[in-house]
């Protein structure tokens, strides 16, 4: 049995309260995802270098920090990101012509680091990648904003980077995000999704640790 990692999204906490929503779910989950964007690459603005410095100093909080950089270019963001101890960077490969060189740096630094792509964007595109890569991130909405609905086309992506990564060896996590929830989180683990990154689904119920419980259970119903 894989094991497939939940990463609940902040984007979706309390912004008044964040400790407070982590505190909720720290037994549900395995990552905290954290959503940085500029204005620019994406239309909406969020969370940065602060908060994630928060996090890390809080000994409460030991949970390991997955940044998805929505920004453009990102190799002028990445130094912000790489001395806070976060565990994976991962950058947009529409935003740079200069992909390899970033990963390049990011995993220089001893993070791990992924590559994200837009649903409009084709998965081919990382095939050279693929060999320098921690993890690759399948938007399965366009990125700038929480709670919008699941595209379903993503899903083959996963698919085929799945494939790919038995027949050549590779070892990167395959990670899924935007509008997942109880309805579709075990179809993405189907097709072979490692991380599964949720917001409005747990941040949105009202018992964000049983929203999160019930995924867990939906993913476990897979591999029965
Ligand atoms: O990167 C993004 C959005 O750009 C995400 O991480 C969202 O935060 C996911 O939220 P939901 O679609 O699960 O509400
Ligand atoms: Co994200």
């Amino acid at each position: 049995m894989r094991k497939v990692i939940l990463a609940p999204s902040l984007l979706s906490a309390n912004p008044l309260d964040i400790a407070g929503d982590i505190e909720k779910i720290k037994g549900q989950c395995d990552w905290l995802h954290i959503d940085v964007m500029d204005g620019h690459f994406v239309p909406n603005l969020a969370y940065g270098p602060n908060l994630v410095a928060a996090l890390r100093s809080d000994e409460n909080i030991s949970l390991p920090i997955d940044v998805h950089l929505m920004v453009e270019p990102p190799e002028c963001f990445i130094d912000l990101f790489l001395p806070l101890g976060v565990d994976y960077l991962t950058v947009q490969i529409e935003a740079t012509p200069h992909a390899h060189r970033v990963l390049q740096r990011i995993r220089d630094s001893g993070v791990k680091c992924g590559i994200a792509l837009n649903p409009g964007t084709p998965v081919e595109w990382v095939a050279p990648l693929l060999p320098f890569l921690d993890m690759v991130l399948v938007m399965s909405v366009n990125p700038g904003f929480g709670g919008q609905k699941f595209i379903p086309q993503v899903l083959e992506k996963a698919g085929w980077l799945y494939r790919e990564r038995a027949v050549k060896n590779f070892n990167f996590l395959i990670e899924m995000d935007g509008g997942l929830g109880l309805e579709n989180v075990h179809t993405a683990v189907r097709y072979g999704c490692d991380v599964i990154v949720a917001g409005n689904a747990v941040f949105g119920h009202s018992d964000p640790a049983f929203a999160l419980k019930t995924m867990r259970d939906k993913i476990m119903e897979v591999f029965q």
